[in-house]
């Protein structure tokens, strides 16, 4: 026998084997295909959407490269509709009704972030609470933004704006301005949260840190968080960051231990726990607080939810509406003259609180400007059984279930003309009535509804009306639009495609 007769020989057994094993394999992915599209198909009932599913990936390609035209379409299909990403079904809600009803059904629904924010913040991270555990811990948080604390936060506010103002100014040439927009954002959110307890350099450090955090929180993921990976990086991060929140935390129980005033929301937590434990006994209104002393690791956690739920959003809020108002020179004219009336034409005075409820229209313009571009366009929500959403359709247990933002807030029926911005369309009329916009407080789905609406929604409006208040009356400054500035790139919250290129001047006159 010679050698490639020897090989014929050897050969035909593993052919023989082979064969039907091939068969088998193929048997059986040809069924678990059908199988998905069947599930698929079953889970979607008689919702809009694609009739089929793409094999395994579904619509992964969309999820790669989110759009707002993306979201629109799904929205346009019908005020529910269903898709499939990776074998996760996914039913959006368009309708105000939906999207009210998920957001307010914590029995049958939790919100749920991506797959890996579990790991990058912490799995013991209280954000991811839910039901009666959740609003008790809610509740012991109330006290970081009544109207005492979120006074005092005010010229912290203040003078890091100025610092950021005078940087802007002194190089006036075109430049994108979303990153500085973040900056700014990072160092207000952490003095206004920790005071002085955190020594500047490590503000840089977690300021610079906190980006390995947002990027990490893609929709999809490596899934194991090894040594190089985004996760990996942004869990030494959060470390990094949590092991200071806890230094400033145990540093503010110290000072505040001594009767000291209250500099910082820190400050605020360890004064409304020492008097709910002082006054146990009197004070019927600190019970919550009462039941709940905060640990160090918690009060971190708190602080680093915060920056998690705020950066993104104040970020987006920010840019917009600096640019929204460079684009409308009319409607900046009309807060200038605001400004400098409650003022009293001083444009060093501190800003207060009483100033604020003053400023009705520079409100107004906040107010539209998170209307027209709001920074979160939906929330993933997760069901935990099944949902009878209508008399016609049960969202099934495990969907992804996500009430969105966006099509209430451009409501043709509810806010006319609602691509264009109008400030006006919030201001009551002249007999002091709310306007039809402000009724239809349903709509106005910013900050979401239900337990899990923004803890922060109060600090993030008087944030947007300081900051543009004293900007108005301190700086000029004017939109440089490109091909790409009125494009929305959406990650996780939305952006003007080209970052808000713009340059600012130091306004010198009273108008
Ligand atoms: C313009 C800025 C902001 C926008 C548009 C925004 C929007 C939102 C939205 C849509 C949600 C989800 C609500 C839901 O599921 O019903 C949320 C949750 C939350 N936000 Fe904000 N937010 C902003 C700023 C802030 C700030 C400044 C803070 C903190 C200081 C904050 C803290 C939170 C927290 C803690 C939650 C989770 C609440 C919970 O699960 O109980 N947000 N926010």
């Amino acid at each position: 026998m010679n050698s490639t007769q020897s090989y014929y020989t050897d050969a035909q057994p593993v052919e023989r084997t082979s064969q039907p094993l091939l068969t088998a394999i193929l048997a059986v992915a040809a069924s678990l295909l059908i199988l998905e599209q069947a599930i698929y198909k079953y889970k979607k009932g008689h919702l809009p959407g694609p009739s089929w599913s793409i094999p395994i990936i579904g619509r992964f390609a969309d999820s790669l490269n989110p759009s707002l035209e993306n979201y629109m379409s799904g929205w346009k299909l019908g005020d529910l509709s269903a898709v499939s990403v990776f074998n996760i079904f996914i039913v959006q809600a368009a309708k105000n009704e939906y999207s009210r009803k998920i957001f307010s059904s914590a029995s049958y629904a939790e919100p749920c972030l991506v797959a890996s924010a579990k790991k990058v913040l912490d799995p013991n991270n209280w954000v991811f609470l839910n039901g009666k555990v959740h609003s008790d811990y809610r509740k012991g948080l109330n006290v970081l933004f009544t109207r005492r604390a979120l006074s005092s936060y005010l010229p912290i506010q203040e003078s890091i704006y100025r610092k950021y103002f005078d940087k802007w100014t002194r190089d006036a040439t075109p430049k994108s301005y979303m990153m500085s927009m973040r900056d700014l954002n990072m160092e207000t959110s952490l003095k206004v949260f920790c005071g002085e307890y955190i020594p500047q350099h490590a503000q840089d450090d977690i300021s610079a840190k906190y980006w390995l955090i947002t990027v990490a929180l893609e929709l999809v993921n490596f899934p194991f968080a090894w040594p190089g990976t985004k996760v990996y990086k942004a869990i030494k991060a959060r470390k990094v960051a949590v092991k200071w929140f806890e230094h400033a935390s145990a540093q503010s129980k110290e000072r505040m231990s001594n009767d000291a005033e209250p500099e910082c929301l820190l400050d605020h937590w360890t004064k409304a726990m020492h008097e709910a434990k002082n006054n146990a006994h009197t004070d019927g209104s600190s019970k919550v607080l009462r039941a709940r002393e905060f640990s160090d690791n918690e009060m971190a956690m708190v602080v680093l939810s915060f920056l998690f739920a705020s950066q993104d959003a104040m970020t987006s809020g920010v840019v917009y509406i600096f640019q929204l108002l460079a684009d409308h020179p009319e409607v900046l004219g009309r807060v200038r003259e605001e400004q400098y009336r409650v003022r009293g034409g001083d444009v060093d005075s501190p800003t207060t609180l009483d100033m604020i409820d003053q400023m009705t229209y520079t409100r107004a313009c906040i107010k539209e400007s998170l209307r027209i571009k709001p920074p979160v366009i939906m929330v993933p929500y997760l069901t935990k059984k099944p949902f009878p959403i209508n008399a016609d359709y049960t969202v099934p247990k495990g969907t992804m279930l996500i009430p969105s933002i966006y099509p209430s807030l451009h409501d043709p029926a509810v806010y006319g003309d609602p691509e264009s911005f109008r400030p006006e369309r919030w201001l009551p009329d002249a007999n002091g009535n709310p306007s039809d916009a402000e009724k239809a407080a349903a709509n106005y789905l910013v900050f979401g509804h239900g337990p899990h609406h923004c803890l922060g929604k109060e600090y993030a409006v008087l944030h947007m009306t300081a900051l543009i208040g004293s900007a108005s009356v301190l700086m000029d400054w004017e939109h440089i639009v490109t091909p790409q500035s009125h494009n929305v790139e959406v990650i996780a919250t939305i952006f003007p495609k080209d970052g808000f290129v713009a340059k600012f001047n130091k306004r010198e006159s009273i108008a």
